[in-house]
């Protein structure tokens, strides 16, 4: 027999609304780049593409996942930085502050090894138009797959969890921040989406095994489930690496429509962000009202205990 029973701890405060955002529409970049051994050349190459873009009059850049070194549990720690340490213990984001600020542009960048302690994580920095680093994303959802003869890969071996979900207010909107496996979860995009982001962002790096069936139905059902953009970001394949990326970024609009997408080359791909359209279809097909929360309800545990 249904119960209509709730448990204190499940009664959450009622979903934040999305703020207006700061500007309806602006330009979306996606930079899928190639991505080498020698870090000094990923960077200036990440710097270029950033300025092309925003040359194209891309408001806000997306880079991918581990963009400044190879992806393997050998370079991490040969690659990783110290983010918060300063006095250029961190070249890769140093650039991305300059650059943002320079360009007056807003960066998600990507992903990179980040040393702090003794610890590893693979982090998301996001920079504002005046170059501050305004949020710090570490992966939530290590990524571990064991799939026999197709792709083993345990970055828990090296890598440490991240402990929060990172939702930042940018001049481009409220962005959810994601990468690669955080994709997975529906709960976090839920959760961003229960907080009103406009916006869910996910650097990402899917593989030749799951990235076929995976990658574009998980951003298309981020996006449709929450009715608002997601954007996904990989570098581009290198099929002799020893992780060959899918590629394919995309953007998906609030309809779970693809706006705009790319094979696996190294290319940049830009796109119109128009933000009325989460209003349509939020009044044309009306979830969050026809949602039933007294039979179910996501727990906002950070919002519990913040009392
Ligand atoms: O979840 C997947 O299938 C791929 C995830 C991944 O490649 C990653 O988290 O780096």
């Amino acid at each position: 027999m249904a119960s209509a029973f709730m448990p204190e701890q499940a009664r959450v405060p009622p979903a934040v609304q999305s703020p207006p955002p700061p500007v309806s529409k602006f330009k979306i970049a996606l930079c899928q780049l190639s991505v080498t051994a020698d870090k000094e050349r990923n960077i200036a190459h990440a710097r270029k593409a950033i300025v092309d873009a925003a040359e194209k009059g891309a408001q806000l850049v997306l880079l991918p996942e581990i963009w400044n070194s190879p992806y393997s549990n050998d370079s991490f720690p040969v690659y990783a930085e110290d983010i918060d340490a300063g006095g250029g213990a961190s070249p890769s984001s140093s650039m991305l502050a300059e650059v943002a600020r320079s360009l007056h542009i807003t960066i998600i960048g990507g992903s990179i090894p980040e040393r702090a302690g003794d610890r590893l994580y693979n982090t998301c920095c996001v920079f504002g138009t005046d170059g501050k680093l305004m949020a710090k994303h570490r992966k939530i959802h290590l990524f571990d797959i064991d799939i026999p003869g197709k792709i083993t890969f345990m970055e828990s071996k090296t890598l440490t969890a991240g402990e929060s979900p990172t939702i930042v207010d940018t001049d481009v909107g409220r962005i959810g921040i994601g990468i690669c496996h955080d994709i997975c979860f529906q709960e976090l995009g839920m959760l961003y989406a229960a907080r009103g982001a406009h916006f869910l962002c996910y650097p990402g790096a899917f593989n030749m095994t799951t990235g076929p069936l995976h990658w574009e139905l998980l951003q298309r059902a981020r996006a449709a489930d929450n009715q608002l953009y997601v954007a996904t970001c990989s570098p581009a394949r290198d099929a002799g690496a020893g992780y060959v990326a899918w590629g394919h970024s995309t953007l998906v609009g609030p309809f779970g429509e693809v706006i705009a997408t790319t094979e696996h080359e190294e290319t940049t791909v830009i796109a119109e962000i128009d933000y009325s359209l989460i209003e349509l279809r939020r009044s044309n097909l009306p979830l969050e009202k026809q949602r039933r929360g007294d039979l179910y309800q996501l727990v906002d545990v950070q919002r519990l205990n913040s009392g």
